[in-house]
């Protein structure tokens, strides 16, 4: 699994929030804990690598227009058949038109009788708001009883993710009169409550199976059950075994929901067991890249050598918000340790530090207060944090598949790392250190997997690395104006 699964089969300490708790009730402010921007602006913001006269809404505007790019439509949100409450809550967001596989996913979700689906799109063009606005219309809160039933259940890999999930169906359903929101991630048994009482639930799936297994959760009123990330969540045991034990336990005509930028072949096969006679939204595999994102990578000798670029590179990482990615905790550490003793300021996430940690660090990276993050893959999906203007990897992903014992590029992961900068429309870099011959090599597969340009940046003259990546950023932005992704 390439994941860094952060909860297993063992793994008992539990972690509900109560609607009032990290994930606030639906209130009409739409103040959040974990604020996101309108969803509008284009370029990252707060970013001196972009250009202050860039005109966002011009440029938003513009990708949604082209019929070749992810976020295109011809339909209006208007036209979609949506509760004017949920309407007046995109409006909020400053949602103004759906994306490409919202258009296309929402009136496949939302016929009745309801059907399976297995979506798929480019990262960052707006899955979450998808499968949350059939979650949201599905739902029924007409009585105070329904209101406490728990109908719609939401799997995520991570408590990071699952979090904000939680945060964009509370930001959505901020009009929805008494919509109530549980999270349910690894937390100190003492602190789980007696019953949960949301219609929204969104969790990572082993604690999701103990509070059904203890009778906390109710499972027989659940309608809709989605997996996001949906082949991290079904490749392999661990999260996999999770998933099946719980969808066993829900009701058997539950709509099934499945969503990812990512379905390689086998997991697919396996999604169509899952989701049974399911709608499919689908895309080849050169079709994932996203023009947005600008690939990069930089040769580096040794070792040494990678570490004394990351530091080179520590003006440009915090300019915007950067995520380096490493291949262990251990790695993650270390990197963390030694930039801090040599005055940088870096935060670092990893699965293992405890879970009320983990909330802090990325909440002051959503914030700004933390501007570089170093992590594993537990963070490589799903996280949407729009001021990230640079990835890092630090190493190259790679992946040992079942009864192999050689490593491999990981192109899923890749692929989801990089798609941690470039949401919706803006831009942002990508660099990936190689220091050997075999790295280089599990480069050249990803470009060739893809089909992409991935160009080399000359680490003897930084100067020009750094005027490189700003003219990145800026060719970057004018290519997406005229995407064709
Ligand atoms: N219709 C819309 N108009 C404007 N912004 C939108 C719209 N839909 C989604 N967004 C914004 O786009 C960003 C990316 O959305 P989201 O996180 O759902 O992407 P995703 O497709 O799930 O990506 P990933 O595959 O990386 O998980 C979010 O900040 C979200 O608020």
């Amino acid at each position: 699994m390439s994941t860094e699964n952060t909860e297993t089969a063992g793994s008992l300490a539990d972690r509900i929030t109560k609607p009032d708790e990290s994930v606030q009730p639906a209130t009409s402010n739409g103040s959040t804990e974990e604020k996101k921007d309108d969803g509008a602006g284009v370029a990252a913001q707060g970013s001196s690598l972009q250009e202050p006269e860039f005109d966002v809404e011009v440029k938003l505007s513009d990708l949604q227009a082209d019929p070749n790019n992810p976020l295109f439509s011809v339909k209006r949100f208007e036209d979609l058949g949506l509760d004017p409450r949920i309407l007046k809550g995109l409006s909020a967001m400053n949602f103004r038109k759906p994306s490409k596989v919202q258009e296309r996913a929402l009136p496949l979700l939302m016929h009745n009788p309801p059907k399976n689906l297995i979506g798929q799109s480019q990262s960052g063009t707006g899955k979450t708001a998808a499968f949350v606005l059939n979650v949201l219309s599905r739902l029924d809160l007409s009585t105070e009883e329904m209101r406490a039933t728990p109908q719609a259940l939401i799997l995520a890999p991570t408590r990071e993710l699952a979090r904000q999930i939680g945060g964009v169906i509370r930001d959505i359903g901020q009009f929805l009169e008494g919509l109530t929101i549980g999270i349910a991630v690894p937390m100190d048994p003492s602190e789980r409550p007696k019953r949960m009482t949301a219609a929204a639930v969104v969790g990572t799936p082993g604690t999701v199976a103990e509070l059904i297994k203890r009778r906390i959760l109710n499972p027989t009123q659940f309608k809709v059950l989605v997996l996001d990330e949906a082949d991290n969540m079904l490749e392999g045991q661990g999260l996999g075994d999770q998933c099946i034990r719980t969808k066993g336990m829900l009701p058997r005509n539950i709509q099934v929901v499945l969503f990812s930028a990512t379905f390689p072949p086998l997991v697919r096969t396996y999604a169509m067991k899952f989701a049974p006679e399911a709608n499919e939204i689908t895309l080849r595999h050169e079709e994932l890249t996203v023009d947005g994102i600008k690939q990069l990578y930089m040769d580096c000798a040794t070792d040494e050598q990678k570490y004394n670029s990351l530091v080179q590179l520590y003006g440009l990482l915090t300019v915007g918000s950067s995520i380096i990615f490493v291949g262990t905790r251990v790695a993650a550490a270390e990197i963390e340790k030694r930039m801090t003793a040599e005055g940088h300021t870096v935060a670092s996430l990893t699965g293992g530090i405890d879970g009320a940690q983990r909330d802090a660090v990325i909440d002051a990276f959503r914030s700004g207060e933390a501007k570089v993050l170093i992590t594993t893959n537990v963070l490589a999906r799903g996280i949407d944090v729009s001021t990230v203007s640079l990835v890092v990897n630090y190493d190259v992903p790679v992946v040992i598949p079942q009864g192999s014992r050689q490593r491999q590029p990981d192109f899923q992961t890749y692929l989801h790392r990089i798609g941690r900068t470039g949401r919706f429309g803006r831009i942002g870099v990508a660099i990936t250190f190689v220091s050997n011959r075999e790295e280089w090599n599990w480069l050249r597969q990803i470009q060739e997997h893809f089909g992409c340009a991935i160009e080399q940046l000359d680490t003897s003259d930084w100067d020009e690395v750094e005027r490189m990546i700003k003219k990145t950023i800026k060719n970057t932005r004018a290519q997406a104006k005229f995407a064709t992704v």
